[in-house]
């Protein structure tokens, strides 16, 4: 890949390579996929296949318990920004967003805010779960689910390091300490046909923001689109066994733009197709750091020779997302919290007034 070759689809990088001791073309896949794209398919992923199954399953049941049930567990009611949102209680780049959606987390282990702490710590806390009776075993599959991927996601983040000639622990010292008491956070979304005098904004283009999302296509609908350095929409089409693995903002600014976050987006789906479903993971990251005082790769220094050949055969132009752009002299805490807050700006109003109306400028 030495030439400047225009990105038309997004790599597959099969997870049992690992198993039958092949780590070292995984890794090659890893170094291209992340460096260039910013995107993959793992297939493969060593997450129970019945447990995805069962957590592709509690999608149309969960969106559908009564909207009285569905609106008791409403996001508005979470410093965590944990729980539901109807329709349309969501923007991305100032235009709003056609999905339904349900925040979730497992339990906290970590200290949660208390008075005189930065108003950040408040984003850590607990879930808000549908009543057991309403939706038996769903509060048990998806903390296993996210158990699962959690341990993936860590695990990833290694094999990542390892692919970017860092040693294995590189980015331990960005999750909370110790890292297995980091919570794990997942979104459970649905995507409904929409008229066509709406639009088609599923979710407008954005970057995501820690380091690491895993992405469960829960339905056989196509929508989400992967922007390629010159601006080109690429389809991500769901593939049954895989799961999508994108890089964020938070984990481009540590790498100093060597690992690439990836513009995406999602379009409503085909009337002619129905209702599309997906489940994303995001991986948590610490909030009391300054991303970018901590870089993996330091400035002046020269970067090994077939990654600097990657970076050279990226022709990357300016993309459509703008967002999470203050890791770069933001403390990371207060990043993910302006995110959130311009996403679900009901929610930052009731919870964090100040930093709402600083974002929105509407302070006196
Ligand atoms: O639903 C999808 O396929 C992607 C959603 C997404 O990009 C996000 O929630 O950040
Ligand atoms: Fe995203």
């Amino acid at each position: 890949m030495s030439s400047r070759s225009e990105i038309t689809e997004i790599p597959i990088i099969d997870w049992t390579l690992i198993e039958n001791g092949q780590k070292d073309q995984f890794l090659s896949q890893l170094r291209h996929a992340f460096v260039v794209v910013g995107f993959a398919y793992l297939k493969n992923p060593p997450v129970d296949p019945a447990l995805i199954d069962e957590m592709i399953k509690f999608g149309p049941r969960l969106f559908d318990l009564p909207q009285e049930e569905k609106d008791a567990l409403s996001m508005v009611n979470s410093p965590h920004f944990m729980g539901y949102n109807r329709l349309g209680n969501e923007i991305t780049r100032g235009k709003v967003d056609a999905r339904e959606q349900f925040d979730f987390v497992t339990d906290a282990t970590v200290p949660t805010w208390k008075k005189g702490d930065p108003v950040y710590l408040k984003f850590n806390g607990p879930a808000q779960w549908p009543n057991e009776n309403s939706l038996p075993g769903f509060k048990a599959t998806a903390t296993e689910y996210l158990q699962q991927v959690g341990k993936l996601g860590f695990e990833f983040m290694s094999l990542l390091a390892e692919s970017l000639h860092l040693p294995r622990d590189t980015f331990d010292k960005f999750y909370e300490s110790p890292r297995e008491s980091s919570q794990h956070w997942c979104k459970m979304v649905k995507y409904p046909v929409l008229d066509p005098s709406q639009g088609n904004q599923g979710v407008g283009p954005h970057y995501d923001s820690s380091f690491l999302t895993l992405l469960l296509q829960a339905s056989a609908q196509p929508g989400l689109q992967v922007q390629s350095p010159s601006g080109q929409w690429i389809d991500a089409k769901p593939i049954p066994g895989t799961l999508v693995v994108n890089l964020g903002k938070g984990l481009e600014t540590v790498t100093r733009g060597v690992a690439r976050a990836t513009c995406h987006r999602v379009l409503s789906p085909d009337p002619a197709l129905g209702t599309r479903y997906s489940i994303p993971y995001f991986q948590k990251i610490s909030q009391s750091i300054y991303l970018n005082k901590m870089v993996v790769f330091e400035e002046g220094v020269p970067l090994p020779a077939d990654i600097e050949e990657l970076v050279r055969s990226r022709s990357l132009t300016d993309l459509d997302a703008v967002n999470y752009s203050e890791y770069s002299y933001e403390i990371s805490g207060i990043v993910q919290l302006i995110g959130r807050i311009k996403s679900h700006r009901n929610v930052g109003e009731r919870h964090y007034p100040e930093l709402t109306a600083e974002i929105f400028g509407t302070k006196a």
